[in-house]
């Protein structure tokens, strides 16, 4: 991807963790908070600061999640859509880091490395970690105070209480000279749950910036329902809660058995060719769900990668899509799709049809026919090809 030469600030926003402790079997980043992903959130506040200074921006996601990704750079940084890359992450967050830290610029002076976790982090605390690298420190971490009494407990024993005037709670985005940061993560030999700690233990100073409330990290439901809240009142105003997608999908005639169209199974019709049973109609759907909600397409949870769904039927592929977008907070509104095909006739079934496709989809699904007027690949009786629109809310 072409970057920009002007950048001299960089940053990598680390989005590819799983989100154990939120019990979210979507990735953490791509759950929803409020209308919009929390990577979207976290990009929001690098474009309000990425005004001033134009900088490169590196995501790092989770292998499969490149175009959710992008899309939500598109959503969240139009302006500076050419100054973004995407890479996939590791099995740790420091893993990840040294992933997006391969895709930096030769340019760059200037890296932060921010948590797409910390969402709702001001723009205010990325433009004071920024001066103060611009400032000579060799690195930057924002800070809050510690409100709570610390103890130190071992084996469920109190054996000493810490002074907490002395503690502060580390925060993102920490930012630090780029030739610093490179070259300690070259030597990095321990594992360090933030950047300040690894870059410490090279030998560097690192200076503490204020950091900000709005900077907590969603770690757990409680913390995912505090940032709801917090965004909420932002969103009355701005953009809907639902989504749509479009879904497209086309299969060959030729395969094997028995026609399964529309979940529903067609004796003496000749059968679809594909991975799975080559129902178009419920692929189409598929791609239209997960279009809506921003979490890629068939191929990324379903592909040929996936040997448990190979033959299934559409009742299998709706259902864990349904699952996939709960998951990340969403909800079915409708969907709507059409297939053009001379063959099988979908007169006489297309309300058993519906109900099928509804009760897999938790929602309303609208279907209609068509033929091609004899044109094209359908209209020649090779295949099929089907078009779903959905609609998806928060919920
Ligand atoms: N292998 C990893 C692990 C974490 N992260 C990112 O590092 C940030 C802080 O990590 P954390 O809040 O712990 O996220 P998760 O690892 O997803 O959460 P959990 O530990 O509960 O699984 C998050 O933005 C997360 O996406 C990452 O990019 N790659
Ligand atoms: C980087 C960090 O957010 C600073 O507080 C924190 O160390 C991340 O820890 P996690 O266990 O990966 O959430």
């Amino acid at each position: 991807m072409y970057i920009a030469p002007s950048p001299r600030v960089a940053v990598i926003v680390v989005a590819a963790g799983s989100g154990t402790r939120l019990r979210a079997r979507a990735p953490k980043a791509f759950v929803a908070v409020g209308a919009e992903s929390m990577l979207c959130h976290a990009l929001h506040g690098i474009a309000a600061v990425s005004s001033e200074n134009p900088l490169q921006t590196v995501i790092v996601v989770p292998p499969g999640y490149e175009d959710a990704a992008l899309d939500d750079a598109r959503a969240a940084l139009p302006s500076s859509e050419d100054l973004v890359s995407v890479t996939p992450g590791g099995a740790t967050r420091q893993e990840s880091v040294a992933a997006g830290l391969a895709r930096i610029a030769p340019q760059v002076e200037i890296v932060l490395v921010h948590d797409a976790a910390r969402a709702l982090t001001p723009p205010e605390v990325y433009a004071r970690v920024i001066a103060a690298v611009k400032g000579g420190a060799a690195g930057v971490v924002p800070v809050v105070p510690v409100v709570d009494t610390i103890k130190r407990v071992e084996a469920g024993r109190v054996v000493a209480a810490v002074d907490r005037s002395v503690l502060s709670a580390a925060q993102t985005p920490q930012g630090f000279d780029r030739a610093v940061l490179d070259a300690a993560y070259a030597e990095a030999s321990d594992d360090f749950t933030d950047d300040a700690a690894l870059v410490a233990a090279a030998g560097h100073d690192v200076v503490a910036v204020e950091g900000d409330p709005m900077a907590f990290k969603i770690t757990t439901p409680a913390d995912l329902d505090r940032a709801h809240a917090l965004v909420a009142p932002r969103e009355r105003v701005s953009p809907p809660t639902s989504r749509v997608g479009i879904g497209t999908d086309v299969h060959a005639f030729g395969g094997e058995g028995s026609l399964w169209l529309a979940g529903l199974e067609w004796p003496g019709e000749q059968a679809l060719s594909g991975h799975s049973d080559g129902d178009a109609i419920a692929h189409a759907i598929v791609d239209a769900l997960l279009a809506a909600a921003g979490l890629g397409d068939i191929g990324t949870h379903f592909g040929t990668d996936h040997p448990e769904y190979a033959g299934a039927h559409a009742g299998v592929f709706l259902e864990r899509t349904r699952e996939i977008l709960a998951e990340a907070g969403w909800r079915v509104g409708n969907v709507s799709v059409q297939v053009q095909a001379n063959r099988p006739r979908f007169a006489a079934r297309r309300t058993e049809a519906e109900a099928v496709l509804s009760a897999a989809v938790g929602a309303p699904v609208s279907l209609s026919a068509t033929t091609t007027d004899g044109l094209g690949f359908a209209g020649a009786g090779e295949g099929v090809a089907a078009f779903a629109i959905a609609m998806v809310y928060l919920g």
